[in-house]
């Protein structure tokens, strides 16, 4: 039958101001070529990231009104525990105010100097906070991960192999292991319920702790639904309940599949975990019936969590991220495939062949497409990559991208048409692109506050 449209009527909207191809060359030139130091009444179409960035829906907005402020044991505390155990079947959690804090206190508890912490791919801050705290942080994804081209369904899947033989040889020096679903820096490739089922098997062969980085556990569900066989006439709430009962907790950034715009929590089965994971929250994210968050805010994301696993939601958000690969395809603009579930990823690699990595290929594409278009992507290559911290060099990635990041019911189709456009423009012009130097390179998290001159 027809393809659906959004399963949603706009009720509210907030103007964006397009602006002149010379004000944006100005704007990005104030800020060093970084699209993180523009301001967002510069930006005509953000896809700089789909975290805090979802539009809520009226159920969130009217659950806002609702915030028990108390200090501790706020109701909204135990709607979120109902919400949590509906969708995750967790009985315990520590509220904490976004993702990292949630992986700095599960990393806390575990990682020590010198341990190895395997994962699908580390994203950004999960790779900081293991090496905050002086662990090493190991990729474990399947080779076809960091082949563009290749279509493959669960491109996010661990190698059990690699995984069997890492602990093998450095079980003595692994306290946890860790899989995120979708895999965000492998292109928000989804990872299998199989592959899930396996990791689980593997570590309880060598008896390791084992998390979700569950960030975007609800889009991962409905690629197990649409790719995974024997799981087409299942509910998104039956098949992440089974994703998770593999998994002895989880981090979460409910800025992600929470559809809010603030929050994150720790979640996990053993209580006596909750208790120690208590202190260091009480330490850092305040009393653990609001860690870091307002009641309101929980509330919003009780609500979130049971409508992000709403078939018809996902159907409308996996198809919509999609259509805009689909049009870039069209165009013959190089993308990683297949399409993720938050995002398109330029490959910027393909794209400007013939600026060195260490110009960062991804960093000029990015500034491109903003000067094109007004558009703002996000580099997910060596500037992101950072260095490493025992050569000192660049650690480099296998891949260059540029992601397009679509946040959650706020852009229509028409937005991905004019991000199409510029794209196919810039390629036709691609030649013309240069590469770009680091004029300030901070230590940690280098891409957040970066700034560089064109070569
Ligand atoms: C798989 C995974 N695990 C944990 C977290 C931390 O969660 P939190 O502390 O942010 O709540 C994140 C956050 N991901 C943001 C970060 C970002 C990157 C570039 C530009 C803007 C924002 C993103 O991918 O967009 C994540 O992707």
């Amino acid at each position: 039958e027809m393809m659906a449209a959004e399963p949603f009527r706009i009720k509210m909207v907030e103007p964006i101001k397009t602006t002149t191809k010379e004000e944006r060359q100005r704007k990005i030139k104030e800020a060093g070529y970084n699209v993180f130091n523009l301001e967002s009444k510069d930006v005509y179409i953000d896809l700089l990231t789909d975290s805090g960035t979802s539009a809520m829906s009226d159920n969130q907005w009217a659950g806002m009104m609702l915030g028990d402020e108390a200090y501790a044991g706020s109701k909204n505390f135990y709607n979120l525990k109902d919400a949590i155990k509906e969708v995750m079947g967790y009985d315990y959690f520590l509220p904490t105010h976004q993702g990292r804090a949630a992986e700095n206190v599960l990393f806390q508890l575990y990682v020590e100097e010198g341990n190895y912490v395997p994962n699908n791919m580390h994203f950004d801050t999960t790779k900081a906070h293991v090496q905050d705290k002086r662990g090493r942080p190991v990729n474990l994804v399947i080779d076809e991960a960091y082949d563009a081209k290749k279509n493959v369904p669960f491109k996010g899947n661990m190698d059990i192999d690699k995984l069997d033989n890492f602990l093998k040889e450095h079980s003595d020096n692994v306290p946890i292991v860790l899989l995120t679903v979708t895999c965000n820096s492998g292109g928000g490739q989804p990872v299998s319920m199989e592959n899930i089922k396996e990791v689980s098997e593997i570590c309880k062969k060598y008896n390791k702790p084992f998390y979700l980085d569950a960030c975007r556990f609800a889009e991962n569900a409905y690629f197990i639904k649409l790719r995974e066989p024997g799981y087409a006439d299942k509910s998104i709430p039956e098949i992440t309940r089974e994703m998770f009962s593999y998994a002895d907790g989880c981090t979460m950034s409910s800025k992600k599949d929470a559809l809010v715009n603030i929050g994150g929590f720790l979640a996990m089965e053993d209580e006596k975990l909750l208790d120690k994971a208590k202190v260091l929250g009480v330490l850092y994210e305040g009393f653990p019936t609001y860690g870091g968050m307002a009641g309101r805010d929980m509330e919003a994301m009780a609500r979130g969590l049971l409508e992000v696993v709403e078939e018809e939601y996902l159907q409308y958000r996996i198809n919509q991220v999609n259509y805009l690969g689909e049009k870039l395809k069209e165009k013959k603009v190089p993308i990683l495939e297949p399409v993720g579930g938050h995002a398109v990823y330029l490959d910027a690699g393909r794209f400007l062949p013939n600026i060195p990595k260490d110009q960062f290929p991804g960093q000029a594409l990015t500034v491109a497409l903003y000067e094109e278009g007004g558009i703002r992507g996000v580099e997910i290559g060596t500037v992101l990559s950072g260095r490493d911290p025992e050569t000192g060099d660049h650690d480099y990635p296998e891949l260059e991208l540029v992601r397009l990041t679509i946040p959650r019911r706020v852009y229509t189709y028409r937005h991905m048409d004019v991000v199409a456009e510029a794209a196919k423009i810039i390629h036709d012009k691609r030649d013309e692109i240069g590469g770009y130097k680091f004029t300030y390179e901070p230590e940690i998290l280098r891409h957040f506050t970066a700034r560089f001159a064109p070569v």
